[in-house]
């Protein structure tokens, strides 16, 4: 079997286990039983179940997808650009890493990045990835490379052909694609949710352009595929602890790489991002959920804690207590932990297949982008850090102190609740800002409850479901910063730095609507600030 599991230091409760026994789970969930969740889940769990097929039925496109590869390069197009959000673009990025080939992953509405992008346009080919083919960051992508491959003389029949498309059939992208006369169009299987989707399409024709070679990921899920009909198997037992852990009050799961060169095997590189997608937007609903904790490594800040389950997917077996080693290959990781998360979900009580509160701050978004952002003014601003809007979080705090910043950040912290978290949402440059994913790290040295990090609007559609829908025990600290250098969108009447703030705006709202603790800091120098915020908690 391409799957091991083993854990550490924790009693799994018998009658978890047993009663998913006797339910008949393990064989009724590998035959696409869609009445594993309930009632109310029925009728969609009927039309999300396909990602059991994967490993067989994407064998198709493993050729097919050398071919066009080959065709790219014939004609210099080396260069691959993915444009597209959550589950599709993160599996793609994690095989990519893995395999040790260069992908451009754009998932963010930030001028400054979006811009880095798009670039070496002689070489590049954009695949433009969207299930719903409705997302607005997705569909912005598109626009910019459409004009700016125009902008260097391509007429439109040249410009269609830098672009490969992969959404489902008949969604407007379908319609788009076939207007543009995108060079190739992947329409994927309907039957596969967005996060479900890393052996379709989805997560197939991206790396398999960049150059990973896609086939030997199926084999390994499909060695994986023919045991999971039977109980006890390797992903049934990570759904078992997953889901125990949870109801037992071990609600936050901290996910880390191995360490290379450690077990044996092929290291997996970036796992916990497409992970963290997964279990948050499968399981954040009703109240409920368990929270993905990535973290920098197994030993970092938050891997061990009183609500705390490290998970560690890869190689090697964790030292910390409790937690949990899953060894196996990439394929059988992807396939396992959905599996695995379709049967905590039956643990928890919710339905693993949708994300009911996602469209809140997308709704938010919309609005705002039509009728602009709330007249907001700083409380303070220290150096480079404005202090802006705060529910609850700064009553009493002497903002105009020397170390102000440090003071507003412990008012957070101690606005966590027991059993909570707090969530570090960064609206920046993932790439240019990069040392903002410090503060996970910093802020979770300063206290015993979990904190996540997530870069702003890619966590909307990961994380941001549990934010909403999860238990009401967050505490947020929302980060922005200035734009230098705005882009527009083409043929709409705002810009990414327009949207972007849009995003963050619609998110802060929703988190305000449910009076959830929050403080929202904005950079008016990226770097200045950062390295502000870093040195307040130093
Ligand atoms: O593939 P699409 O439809 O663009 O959606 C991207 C992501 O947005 C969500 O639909 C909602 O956040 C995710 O579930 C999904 O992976």
């Amino acid at each position: 079997m391409t799957l091991e599991v083993s854990v550490r230091g924790l009693d799994v409760p018998e009658d978890v286990r047993s009663r998913l026994t006797a339910d008949d789970v393990a064989a009724r969930l590998a035959r696409k039983d869609a009445t594993l969740w309930g009632p109310d889940a029925e009728s969609e769990a009927a039309i999300r179940l396909g990602w059991l097929d994967l490993p067989s039925s994407s064998r198709s496109l493993v050729e097919q997808l050398a071919e066009l590869r080959d065709e790219l390069r014939s004609e210099g197009l080396d260069r691959v650009v993915l444009c597209g959000m959550g589950g599709s673009s993160l599996a793609p990025e994690v095989i990519c890493r893995t395999a040790g080939v260069p992908l451009v992953v754009l998932d963010t509405t930030d001028p400054g990045q979006v811009a880095a992008a798009v670039t070496e346009l002689e070489r590049t080919v954009v695949v433009v990835s969207s299930k719903s083919g409705g997302t607005v960051e997705t569909d912005s992508h598109r626009r910019i490379f459409e004009s700016a491959f125009a902008a260097v003389g391509l007429d439109a029949s040249q410009v269609g052909a830098r672009f490969v498309v992969v959404t489902d059939p008949g969604s407007p992208l379908a319609d788009t694609a076939a207007a543009m006369g995108a060079r190739a169009v992947f329409l994927a299987d309907p039957t596969v949710g967005g996060r479900y989707s890393a052996l379709s399409a989805f997560g197939l024709v991206p790396s398999a352009l960049a150059g990973a070679d896609v086939g030997p990921m199926l084999d390994e899920a499909e060695e994986l595929a023919e045991h999971l009909a039977q109980a006890g198997n390797p992903a049934f037992e990570l759904g078992v602890v997953l889901g125990a852990a949870a109801v037992q009050g071990r609600d936050k799961l901290a996910l880390a790489d191995a360490e290379p060169g450690t077990g044996t095997g092929t290291a997996i590189e970036g796992f916990g991002d497409w992970a963290e997608q997964l279990v948050a937007e499968s399981t954040g609903k009703e109240g409920r959920g368990i929270l993905p904790v990535v973290l920098e490594s197994a030993t970092a800040a938050g891997s061990t804690g009183p609500d705390t389950l490290l998970a560690v997917a890869g190689t090697d077996t964790p030292a910390a207590s409790p937690s949990l080693a899953v060894r196996g290959p990439l394929g059988a990781q992807f396939l396992g932990w959905e599996y695995a998360t379709a049967v905590a979900g039956r643990v928890l009580g919710i339905n693993p297949f949708d994300q009911p509160n996602v469209t809140e701050s997308k709704e938010n978004t919309r609005a705002i982008l039509d009728s602009g952002l709330p007249d907001e003014q700083p409380a303070a601003t220290i150096g480079a850090v404005e202090v802006r809007g705060s529910s609850g979080v700064l009553d009493g705090v002497d903002l105009s102190a020397l170390d102000g910043v440090s003071l507003a950040l412990d008012a957070l912290l101690s606005a966590v609740p027991e059993q909570g978290y707090l969530a570090v949402m960064a609206y920046l440059d993932r790439f240019a800002d990069a040392r903002a994913a410090d503060l996970r790290s910093a802020l979770a040295a300063r206290t015993d409850r979990a904190v996540t990090f997530g870069w702003g609007p890619r966590f909307l559609h990961s994380t941001g479901q549990y934010h909403k829908g999860g238990p009401q025990t967050g505490a947020f600290l929302q980060i922005t910063g200035a734009v230098a250098d705005d882009l527009s969108i083409p043929d709409r009447p705002y810009t990414f730095g327009g949207l972007q703030a849009a995003q963050a705006g619609g998110d802060r709202k929703a988190l305000a609507d449910r009076k959830r603790p929050l403080l929202h800091l904005h950079l008016t120098d990226r770097t200045a600030g950062i390295g502000q915020l870093l040195a307040a908690l130093a």
